[in-house]
Parts: structure tokens; C-alpha cells; sequence
């Protein structure tokens, strides 16, 4: 006969530190699962503290104050009556540990640690904790005085143990766990663990959700059973946007999904799902059976008198299992206008702005910028008309409108928070400037319009006055040197403007109590990897949402919204050829992107991903493209290409130390802070590799080897 039972796990906005607002949060996530009628509560890693306090974790604060809330929690009578599996750090025999508290009516089950902590790419877990490097082992954890009188428990076991209900067993697992190739699922569902929760603090990436999906639906179907997955959503307090997607999958099926981004501090997504379909399902592969029977690992079960199925002996007509369906992934241009859109709400509302000040030039980043504003407006107006009470507290807040008004309309929403201006030279075309206007005008921004020509002269003529000398463009004579430095001195002058125009554009717009505006760059990814931008220009901004975004994705999410938001004026950005326009137009010559990179945008994202995907120095990038790129080109131009990228990689690295955060969003990132970790002084001839690499070319070329007076390199 069918065991029904109702679980639930959650999507929670928490911010690092913000131990009231994260204890409400999960309070309310409580709330809402037993009004769902759920009898399990899983909710993400350390979500009483937020995931990302980083070295906050190292203060013994950070400890106490988790078990204030967390006694505050479990103390509560609404929080009784279901299983309750919430994470926080505990300081164990005087090491820190990133623990999963499992609790019923106020009395700790288990404290289980977790075993495989995530520690590449943007996460380093081992700095702050310890891994409970001992899979099946359990001890006695005396609990703080404090929590002894709320629990009246002295001891309570610590370690790799699971919950035997009356009905069933459940195992917890934390998010990098799943990702290992020996899964702690794996042991568990071979000793009968039916239940297993995944906590997660797990970041957005493009194209990254069907890797998190394929690994839970992989292991349920491999193992059987039911599989909880809880996550974080939203900025907690850097550059990382966690991304949701709490879900329930049954046998390699998914019950309930929740949504990847969103506005709602607290989404619980329950399903109702029967014990019986894992024991048939288990219970019917032979081979799985025998690895079960042979299985060692015997885990600790924590006994517990509650049962989730508590009316499983008779047939309640009112109760039915939830459906199967199909994962649900965002496009990539999707998931661009709505991440970043999300991450620079929750910036903009936690920093307490005013609105944004954004330099739009009339090209395709400082565009593609404007519409993710232009995004974030219209998901605030969505949800304020859904009554999300939060968000309109929140958008009166920022906007300093009236108590009464509820944000209706995206473009009214812009004009109050969002502004823009194009800051021209005499080397802009009317083209740029015309494009920029009408855009602003579209997503509604306060918009200014403004010639910096004067402050231009006047800062080179105090140059010539100074010095005596007078630098002039390179294509009226002047030297490489000039022509940059008369370059930089633009973009650099265009920074210094926006920082005044975003402290003061309030107090002309003459709104009450107003701090400044934030100021947003729009550097992309590929331009950030090959330094293609003036240190200290308009690239240094308070924050920047594209700073992780290809120009090839920033395109195709332009064309998507032209028509999701109807802007046709979006097909123009499109069509122009990228151009700073820092050097004057003429009939022969106007400035291109690509042409002055010496590397077309797609090239750089292939040379991105070879570099920091696939781990590739100069000679191994080398030998990859030559499979790819030949014949199309020869082995010469290949490394001619390669030596080029290396080249200016290397001598704009440094640029990466002062780059303006910008939300994570791509796996070749070479976000110097935290994601891709690089000297900063780097020989960017790269000797050895290019002798190597020269070699391969020579015997492309059929050339022997005393012809090619080959050094020895074995
Ligand atoms: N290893 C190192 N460690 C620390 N600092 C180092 C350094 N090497 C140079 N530097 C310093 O870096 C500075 C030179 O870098 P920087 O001032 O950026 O100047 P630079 O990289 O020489 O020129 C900027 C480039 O960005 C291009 N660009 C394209 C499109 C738009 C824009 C724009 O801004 O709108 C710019 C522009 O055409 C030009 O090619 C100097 O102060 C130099 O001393
Ligand atoms: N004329 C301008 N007016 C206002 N801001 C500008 C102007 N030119 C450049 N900027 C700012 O400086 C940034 C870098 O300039 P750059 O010319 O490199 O732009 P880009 O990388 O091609 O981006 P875009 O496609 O937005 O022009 C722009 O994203 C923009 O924010
Ligand atoms: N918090 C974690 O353990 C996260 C690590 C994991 N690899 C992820 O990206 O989801």
C-alpha cells in the first residue's frame, strides 16, 4: 500500500551576517512548509549565518550568535511538530565545522558535519572549516550551556549519522557532497536510507543548472530514493548570485521545482511523494540489491517517535502524489536579463541606494546594462503586483516615494532610480549619441547629454603648458604613445564625470533624503581578459553586472530582448560595429574593437575557456587550436594567434587587481579576486612555450631538424 508523506525544501535570500533577517527568513520558510503540509524542513548550508561571510566565519561571534537564532528557532512552539534540518557552523573540540542541525520540538537529533567541502573555483570552504573526514563515524557533542536549558539535552551525536522515524530513514548531504564522485548518497541509499537532503549554497553560472540537475537525477536513478535539494537565492553580500532551483526528484524524476530567480525572499516548494515508490523501485534491481547486501557501511540511525506518513494505514482520498515532469532550464539570454537582474536589486536595496548612474555610450555593454536595469524594473513591478509586500517596502524605500505608491509600471520605476548619460567628445558620431538617447528614453531613464570636449582640451593644454610638448593622434603623426595617452585621458575623464554626476544628480533632481547613485560599469568578460580597457576609466564603477558576460552572450541577449521588451531601437545597437571612438573619424579610418584587439570577440571566448576551463598554458592552447583551426588557418597563424592572446593577457593582468566587481556569471571569469587566481607580473613573451610551440609549427611545415636548429627539450 501507497505511504504518502509531504516534504518540503526552500530557496532562501540570505544575507551574510544578517542574523535576525536570515533567522525570519527561515522562520517563515517553517511556517509556510506546515501549512503546506509538509512533516520535513530542509533548508540551505549555513543559511542562519548566510554562506558567503567568508573570514566572518573565523570570528567566534559568528558561532555564538548562530546559536542565539537557532535557539530562537527551535524554541519556538511553530516550529514544532516537523522534522527540521537547518545549517550553520559549529565549533567542535575547538574545530569549526559546516554542520546540518537536524531537530524535532525543540530537541537536537543530530549534528552531522559536513565530509567533502568545496574548495575550487570560487569556493574555499577549507579556509574556515574542517572536513569531517570520517564517513560513519559518530561522537557525543556536549551542547553550549545556553542550548542545554531550551533543549534539555546535555549530549547529542555528532558525526555521519542518520534519522530513523518511525516510517522511514533520512540522510543529509551539503552541497559539494553531490558533486564528489563518491557520493555520500551512494552509502546511504545502499543501507536504506530513503530520504536524502541536499543543502546547498550553490552560485549561478551560465549554462550551469543542467550540471546540478544531471548529478541529482543521476544518483536518484542510480540509487533510488527521494532526494531534497535546498538552496540559496540571491547576492548574500560579493559577486555571487546563488541561484535557487530548491527541488524534490523521486528515482531519477523530478516532483517539484522551484524557480531559479526571483524577487521572493522565501519560496518552499513541497511535494507529496510515497515511500513505497523507492522500496519497489530499490527492491526490484537485483544488482543493486547484492551491492546492498555487501554494502560495509552501517550508519548510525538516530531513533525518532515521528512518523511522516502518520495516516498511512488508512486510504485519505484528499491526499495525492505529485506529478513527474520535465526539468525547466532558462535560455541563456534569459538567465542574463533575469541574474544579474536579481543580484543588482538585492545590491541596490541591502546598500541602501538611491538608483544607478550609468555612462551609456551607444554601444552594445553599456546598452545591454541599460536593459538588465531595464529587467530588474520590470520583475520589482511583477512582484509588487503580486503582492510581494517585501519588494514594495523595499522600492519606496529606494525611490523616496510615497508610503501609498506601489511600483506599476517598469518605465515610471526607471525614471525614479535609473540614470544615464552619454558623455560625447568630438570624436563621437552622431550615430552613438542618437542611439544612446533613444534608448534611454525607451527603458525611461533620466537621461543627460553632455559634450566633454573642453575638459579634454583643457587637460592636455595644462599637459603642453606644463611640459612643452603637445601629443597629437597617431593618425596625424603622432607616435603609438601619444595616441594612447590621448585616448586614456578621455575614458579616464568620462570616470571622474560619472562619479560627480551620480553623488549629485539627486539633489538636481531634488529628491528628499537621497544618499548618491551607484554607478554601474560595462566592461564585458572577453575585453576584461584582454585588457582591452583603460585602467581607471569608466571599467572602475561601483559594481558591474556584465564584468562576467561574454560579448558574444551580451549580442544574442540584446536580440532576445528586442523582442521580449519590444525595442526595435535594440536591432541598431546590433548592427553597429564595435568601437571605443577615442581616435578621430575620418573617410579612411574609424576606430574598431576587433581590429585594434587584433582578435576577433570569438576568438576571445575560445581563448578564454582554453585558458581557464581546460587549464591550458601557451603550448598545450596551442596544440588544441591547431586541431580545431587548421586548415582553415596554418600552424603559423595559430601561433601567431596564441603568442598574440598570451601577450596581452599577460601584460594587462595587472588590470584585473582594480576591476570593478562584477556579478559571476562565466566559467572562463579571470576575476583576479576571487575566481581565477594569477601572478600579476607576468613575462608575456612566454620563452620556453614559444620555443616549444615553434617546433610544432616547423614540423607542420615538414622542416628538418637542422633546418630548424631544434634545442633539446626532453
Ligand atoms: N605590470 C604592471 N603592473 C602594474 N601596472 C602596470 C603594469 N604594466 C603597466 N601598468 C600601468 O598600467 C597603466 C596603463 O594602462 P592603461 O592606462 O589602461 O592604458 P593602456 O592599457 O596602455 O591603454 C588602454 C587600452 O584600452 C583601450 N580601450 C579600448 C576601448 C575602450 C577603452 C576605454 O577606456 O573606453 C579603452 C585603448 O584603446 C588602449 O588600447 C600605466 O599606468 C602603466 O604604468
Ligand atoms: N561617449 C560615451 N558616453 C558615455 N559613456 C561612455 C562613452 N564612451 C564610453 N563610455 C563608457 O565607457 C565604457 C567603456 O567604453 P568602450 O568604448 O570600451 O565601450 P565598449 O566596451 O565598446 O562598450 P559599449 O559597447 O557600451 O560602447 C562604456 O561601456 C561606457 O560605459
Ligand atoms: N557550497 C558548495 O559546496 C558549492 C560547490 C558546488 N560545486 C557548486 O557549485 O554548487
Amino acid at each position: 500500500m501507497s505511504q504518502l508523506i509531504t516534504v518540503a525544501t526552500c530557496n532562501l535570500n540570505q544575507w551574510a551576517l544578517d542574523f535576525e533577517g536570515n533567522r525570519d527568513r527561515i522562520l517563515e520558510s517553517i511556517k509556510i512548509a506546515k501549512q503546506k503540509g509538509a512533516r520535513l524542513r530542509v533548508g540551505p548550508e549555513l543559511e542562519i549565518t548566510g554562506y558567503g561571510c567568508l573570514d566572518h566565519f573565523l570570528e567566534s561571534d559568528v558561532c555564538l550568535h548562530s546559536w542565539e537564532m537557532y535557539a530562537q528557532i527551535i524554541k519556538s512552539p511553530e516550529t514544532h511538530d516537523i522534522l527540521l534540518d537547518i545549517g550553520m557552523p559549529v565549533l567542535y573540540k575547538n574545530v569549526r565545522y559546516n554542520c546540518r542541525l537536524i531537530s524535532l520540538d525543540g530537541k537536537i537529533l543530530v549534528i552531522r558535519p559536513k565530509i567533502w567541502l568545496a574548495n575550487d573555483g570560487n569556493y574555499r570552504e577549507m579556509r574556515f572549516f574542517t572536513p569531517w573526514l570520517k564517513p560513519g563515524h559518530v561522537e557525543e557533542f556536549k551542547l553550549p550551556p545556553e542550548i542545554q536549558k531550551i533543549t534539555q539535552q546535555v549530549y547529542v551525536p555528532f558525526g555521519d549519522a542518520v534519522v530513523n522515524t518511525v516510517d522511514t530513514t533520512i540522510g543529509a548531504e551539503t552541497c559539494e557532497e553531490l558533486f564528489t564522485p563518491q557520493t555520500p548518497t551512494i552509502a546511504m541509499s545502499l543501507d536504506g536510507v530513503e530520504i536524502i537532503t541536499n543543502s546547498s549554497g550553490s552560485h549561478h553560472e551560465l549554462r550551469k543548472l543542467n550540471k546540478r540537475l544531471d548529478l541529482i537525477l543521476n544518483a536518484t536513478s542510480r540509487c533510488g530514493g527521494i532526494y531534497l535539494y535546498a538552496n540559496q537565492r540571491g547576492c548574500d553580500g560579493d559577486r555571487l548570485y546563488y541561484d535557487g532551483c530548491a527541488l524534490i526528484a523521486v528515482n531519477g524524476k523530478i516532483v517539484a521545482q522551484g524557480s531559479q530567480f526571483s524577487l521572493n525572499d522565501v519560496e518552499v516548494v513541497t511535494a507529496t511523494v510515497d515511500l513505497e515508490d523507492v522500496r519497489n523501485y530499490r527492491a526490484a534491481i537485483m544488482s543493486r540489491g547484492m551491492q546492498a547486501t555487501l554494502n560495509e557501511v552501517k550508519f548510525k540511525r538516530v531513533d525518532v517517535d515521528f512518523e511522516l506518513a502518520p495516516m498511512a494505514t488508512r486510504f485519505d482520498p484528499s491526499i495525492s502524489p505529485s506529478k513527474t515532469h520535465d526539468p525547466f532550464y532558462h535560455l541563456p539570454e534569459e538567465e542574463i536579463a533575469l541574474g544579474p537582474a536579481c543580484w543588482m536589486w538585492d545590491y541596490l536595496r541591502r546598500s541602501n541606494g538611491t538608483g544607478f548612474f550609468l555612462p551609456l555610450s551607444g554601444g552594445i555593454d553599456s546598452c545591454a546594462t541599460a536593459v538588465i536595469v531595464y529587467s530588474m524594473c520590470n520583475l520589482v513591478v511583477n512582484a509588487a503586483l503580486e503582492g510581494n509586500q517585501q519588494v514594495i517596502k523595499d522600492a519606496i524605500k529606494i525611490t523616496r516615494s510615497d508610503e501609498n505608491w506601489i511600483p506599476s509600471d517598469p518605465v515610471e520605476l526607471a525614471s525614479k532610480l535609473f540614470h544615464t548619460c552619454f558623455m560625447g567628445t568630438e570624436n563621437s558620431s552622431t550615430e552613438t549619441r542618437s542611439r544612446a538617447k533613444e534608448l534611454a528614453q525607451r527603458v525611461g531613464s533620466y537621461h543627460v547629454d553632455l559634450n566633454m570636449d573642453v575638459l579634454v582640451s583643457s587637460t592636455v593644454s595644462l599637459f603642453e603648458v606644463a611640459t612643452g610638448k603637445k601629443p597629437i593622434f597617431k593618425i596625424f603623426g603622432g607616435s603609438q604613445i601619444e595616441n594612447l595617452a590621448l585616448q586614456n585621458i578621455q575614458a579616464r575623464l568620462r570616470m571622474v564625470i560619472a562619479y560627480l554626476f551620480a553623488q549629485l544628480l539627486p539633489w538636481v533632481r531634488n529628491i528628499p533624503n537621497s544618499g548618491g547613485l551607484l554607478v554601474l560599469g560595462s566592461a564585458n568578460v572577453d575585453e576584461c581578459l584582454r585588457g582591452y580597457l583603460t585602467k581607471y576609466d569608466c571599467s572602475s564603477a561601483d559594481i558591474n553586472p556584465i564584468g562576467g558576460i561574454s560579448k558574444t552572450d551580451l549580442k544574442r541577449f540584446i536580440a532576445y530582448s528586442a523582442n521580449k521588451y519590444e525595442m526595435p531601437i535594440l536591432t541598431d545597437f546590433l548592427n553597429a560595429t564595435p568601437t571605443a571612438e577615442l581616435e578621430p573619424i575620418t573617410k579612411e579610418y574609424v576606430q574598431s574593437d576587433e581590429a585594434d584587439m587584433g582578435m576577433t570577440y570569438e576568438e576571445l571566448s575560445a581563448f578564454g575557456a582554453l585558458r581557464k576551463v581546460e587549464k591550458c598554458g601557451p603550448y598545450s592552447m596551442f596544440l588544441k587550436l591547431l586541431h580545431e583551426w587548421t586548415p582553415r588557418l596554418t600552424p603559423a597563424q595559430v601561433a601567431e594567434k596564441v603568442k598574440k592572446f598570451f601577450f596581452f593577457y599577460a601584460i594587462n593582468r595587472h588590470k584585473q587587481t582594480v576591476l570593478t566587481p562584477s556579478y559571476h556569471a562565466e566559467n572562463y571569469s579571470p576575476d583576479d579576486n576571487r575566481f581565477d587566481l594569477r601572478p600579476f607580473l607576468i613575462n608575456p613573451r612566454f620563452t620556453w612555450a614559444s620555443k616549444k610551440i615553434a617546433e610544432v609549427v616547423a614540423q607542420c611545415e615538414h622542416k628538418t631538424d637542422k633546418e630548424l636548429n631544434i634545442m633539446s627539450i626532453d
